[in-house]
């Protein structure tokens, strides 16, 4: 089954522990959790203060996107706030390396991310280092935007490694994700779908969630 990752940075912060529990009880597989610094990205949103308050809602997975630079220095925040899993920017400065094996060393899952216009071949050092490979389909910094056509075959080839070499890697798709798009990247080859304002924007968005979760022809993985 496709696993279901609706992205927080579209639901209302002034309520952010009921969304959560609104997003486990649609029946959603882990809460996408959108961390920006101004830095990396223009656009700022919440760290791991807000994260450490939200945790005790739900017991749903926190799958962290950190769209920051120099995250080593603070995936141990987020791990002790509560994150189950940890994605850090190829593109970011400072040693992605060392935040990807810190973040194993602290017990998370390791995901690894880049955005539209670098080239997939830079994710080849961190393949058979991750858990997880988030694939971009928007340029990170803001929701709402329009998916890139052109990521397509990113995800081809991420499976392709996976099916030779690592079948339990997530391969997981953001940016622009709706009802049309996550069935084509679901069919290219991910098996992870994060999307915000699609989901969002439903007052009830159970029913979407479990049309998107038949998406695919693999069952569990
Ligand atoms: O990482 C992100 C933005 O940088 C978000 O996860 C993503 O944009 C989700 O929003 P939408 O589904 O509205 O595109
Ligand atoms: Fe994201």
């Amino acid at each position: 089954m496709t696993k279901i990752a609706p992205s927080m940075l579209s639901c209302d912060f002034s309520r952010l522990g009921e969304e959560l529990v609104r997003v486990e009880k649609s029946g959603a597989d882990w809460a996408h959790l959108d961390v920006m610094d101004g830095m990396f990205v223009p656009n700022l949103t919440f760290g791991a203060p807000i994260i450490k308050c939200a945790r005790h809602w739900t017991d749903i997975p926190f799958d962290a996107h950190l769209m920051i630079e120099d995250p080593v220095r603070y995936v141990e925040d987020f791990a002790k706030a509560g994150c189950d899993s940890i994605t850090v920017h190829t593109e970011a400065e400072g040693d992605i390396m060392a935040a990807v094996d810190k973040i194993h060393d602290l017990g998370l899952k390791a995901g690894i991310t880049m955005n539209p216009p670098t080239d997939v071949h830079d994710l080849d050092r961190y393949l058979d280092r991750v858990d997880l490979v988030l694939i971009m389909t928007v340029n990170a910094g803001f929701g709402g935007q329009k998916f890139h056509e052109e990521c397509i075959p990113k995800i081809e080839y991420v499976k392709k490694w996976a099916e030779d070499h690592n079948p339990g890697l997530e391969i997981s798709v953001d940016g622009g994700i709706n009802r049309e798009t996550g069935k084509r990247c679901v069919e290219a080859g991910a098996n992870v779908l994060v999307a915000g304002s699609a989901l969002f924007k439903l007052d009830d968005m159970s029913q979407e969630i479990s049309l998107w979760k038949g998406y695919g022809p693999d069952a569990e993985r």
